[in-house]
């Protein structure tokens, strides 16, 4: 979840009334209506148009209906009187269970295209990461609130638009005759009126709203993203004392919603007086001139009315940008967030795909067999003469002298991706995701198969920034690093991740407890056992059973949460693990049990930490000093400085 921040990260939309507004709405639309459900939306939309087409043609039944009501009442005739009410009654027993199937199968498509549109950018969002680099990117808002709320808002509006325009369009259709035929002028006098009336709100209010409207959007989902962010951090809060700040800063949030909202209220009112007076000023328009022909006896008392409600309903067709501006500059809001979101995933699959070939031909430049189809596959076949001589004695010091380059200055590409059995570096640089900073430039080490590797240095080097680089997590850089399939690894933050579920989901993440591998792959048996040698074999009973359900980042200790993590790495047992300051929250003992766990039960793991007495867990130590240098070395040969 990204909250746009006040310096410049937050992108600017200087919305109005276009085209180009217009196909945005449109590419987001027609990705349903042309996408794998086509059938069933475009069967659903039929329906409904179908629907409404019947129902704006008993809104022209009703006006001769009502006119012939009218005239009989007028002509004291009885008889007619009748005839009408018993009309009025046959056109009521048609219209309300059509009204009422109507609704529903507008809800109904809403609902379905809500889902597919909801799944569908939950698939990109979690495809190739994207999740972490849009947040890494810092680019874009809120993009929860945008699957969530704004699919739905979109949805919602934009079907009542379709069927809207759909409805006035046979509006328009069907009452014209009706008006024409009785007074050809008053048509023309709508088209003109309408036109004049459109072209006010467009260019007076169009841009001005829909900004708005977009940033009420956007610092609403501020303001509840500050909230969240409370909620998921109490307890640092709470030891802080910091509810002063936070009631501050959430605060904050809430007066720039309401100026906004105050600015939105204001042009409303402003909107408001001129709809009404665009409105109110033709109620009287058909009758000043139906009346004379209704002196003369040229027209029946009946057509007076008939002409008011065919005018008004054709006023009401030719000017739904006039009185449906509130839900359109929602929708034009929705539109523009939604688009945003989708460009930007678009963006980035393009960006993976862009790496891809990249990668591609760097290798093919130097010479190695590269294939890019899929994480999984065998990329590269690295063999020793690919890596500098100078690694095979396995100690190595280098001195590295750029640490903040300017952008322009810094390795443009990515690093190269490979599989194989071991963990080799070659000329590896690594960047910042903001691009700005070098962290480290020309790491060059290899490990075998089984064996490890310790990662050290001072807080901010870069150490985590290696681990999310072979992860696959970080790829702008220089240099070719070869790893295991990521199905033979396993990654352990330094703050484990607890998923929302049980104890059984918390010890299986990421695979799903539900999934039928899962079950057939780990017994009850064998997650006691796991929980047993992490010394957690209390928490079963503790906490409810396997199933029980809690927020297990609040109800266990960071210490508990790491050793639940070690026991969800033993029970994937990983041919690699990568560390990241995993055991930095456990006691000594009990971080030296783990360790010893660890080099029994796993081919090889490197890790990432600070403690000394880790070093005699690991064949090699890996370096780095005061930013500007790193030491690969054997661990006999470790001194520490
Ligand atoms: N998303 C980001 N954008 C820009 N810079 C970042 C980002 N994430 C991390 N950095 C910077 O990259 C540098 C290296 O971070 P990293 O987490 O790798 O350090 P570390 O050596 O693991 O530190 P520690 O021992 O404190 O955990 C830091 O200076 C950090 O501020």
């Amino acid at each position: 979840m990204t909250m746009a921040s006040e310096d410049g990260t937050r992108q600017q939309h200087y919305l109005e009334p276009s085209f180009s507004l217009m196909r945005k709405l449109w590419r987001i639309s027609r990705m349903y209506f042309y996408g794998d459900r086509k059938s069933k939306a475009r069967f659903l939309l039929v329906i409904v148009l179908i629907l409404c087409a019947v129902c704006a043609g008993l809104f022209v039944v009703m006006s001769y209906v009502q006119r012939d009501f009218s005239s009989a009442l007028s002509g004291k005739d009885i008889p007619g009187f009748y005839r009408a009410i018993w009309k009025f009654v046959g056109i009521i027993v048609i219209a309300a269970p059509l009204y009422a199937y109507y609704h529903y199968m507008q809800d109904l498509l809403s609902l379905e295209w809500r889902v597919w549109l909801t799944e569908y950018l939950l698939s990109s969002y979690f495809s190739n990461r994207a999740y972490f680099d849009l947040k890494m990117d810092g680019k874009l808002d809120n993009p929860d609130q945008r699957i969530c709320e704004d699919v739905s808002s979109f949805v919602r509006n934009t079907l009542d638009i379709i069927i809207l325009i759909s409805s006035q369009f046979l509006n328009i259709i069907g009452f014209t005759g009706v008006l024409w035929s009785i007074a050809p002028e008053l048509v023309y006098i709508l088209i003109g009126y309408s036109v004049l009336g459109t072209v006010v709100t467009v260019k007076g209010f169009g841009s001005r709203l829909m900004r708005l409207k977009f940033q009420a959007l956007q610092r609403e989902a501020d303001f509840r993203y500050s909230l969240v962010r409370v909620r998921d951090n109490v307890e640092s809060i709470a030891f802080y004392g910091g509810e002063n700040h936070e009631a501050a800063t959430i605060k904050k949030f809430l007066a720039s919603m309401v100026a906004n909202f105050r600015e939105i209220i204001l042009w409303n009112r402003h909107f408001s007086l001129f709809n009404n007076v665009y409105e109110y000023a033709m109620i009287i328009v058909p009758s000043i001139v139906i009346a004379p022909r209704y002196f003369s006896g040229e027209v029946q008392f009946g057509v007076i009315s008939q002409t008011g409600f065919a005018f008004h309903r054709i006023l009401n067709a030719l000017s739904i940008i006039v009185f449906k501006f509130d839900s359109l500059s929602g929708l034009a809001a929705q539109t523009e967030r939604l688009e945003s979101l989708l460009s930007a995933l678009d963006d980035h699959s393009g960006d993976v795909r862009l790496m891809k070939r990249h990668l591609g031909k760097t290798s093919s430049a130097i010479g190695l067999n590269i294939d890019n189809d899929g994480d999984d596959t065998p990329l590269l076949n690295m063999r020793p003469e690919h890596i500098s001589s100078g690694l095979s004695s396995h100690t190595m010091k280098r001195e590295t002298n750029v640490v903040n380059i300017v952008p322009e200055a810094v390795p443009s590409g990515y690093i190269s991706r490979e599989v194989g059995p071991g963990l080799v570096l070659k000329d590896v640089s690594i960047l910042t995701p903001n691009l700005k900073t070098v962290l480290f430039t020309d790491l060059n080490f290899q490990l075998a198969p089984g064996e490890s590797l310790l990662v050290m240095g001072p807080s901010g080097c870069g150490k985590s920034s290696l681990l999310r680089a072979i992860a696959g997590l970080w790829s702008r850089g220089s240099g070719i690093l070869q790893s295991p399939l990521r199905s033979e690894t396993f990654f352990l933050p330094q703050k484990p991740y607890m998923p929302l579920g049980t104890l059984r989901d918390q010890l299986l993440f990421p695979v799903l407890s539900s999934n039928s591998n899962a079950s057939s792959m780990h017994s009850d048996g064998d997650l006691y056992e796991a929980l047993e040698e992490v010394k957690l074999q209390e928490l079963p009973a503790r906490v409810g059973g396997l199933g029980a359900v809690k927020d297990w980042s609040d109800t266990l200790s960071a210490g508990e949460q790491q050793r639940l993590a070690f026991a969800r790495l033993f029970l994937h047992s990983p041919k690699v693990a990568f560390l990241d300051e995993a055991s930095s929250a456990l006691d000594a003992n009990n971080e030296t049990r783990l360790y010893e766990l660890l080099s029994k039960k796993l081919e090889a793991y490197v890790s990432v930490g600070h403690r000394t007495s880790l070093v005699k867990f690991h064949t090699f130590v890996l370096e780095f000093r005061d930013y500007h240098s790193w030491k690969f070395c054997h661990r006999n040969e470790f001194v520490s400085i």
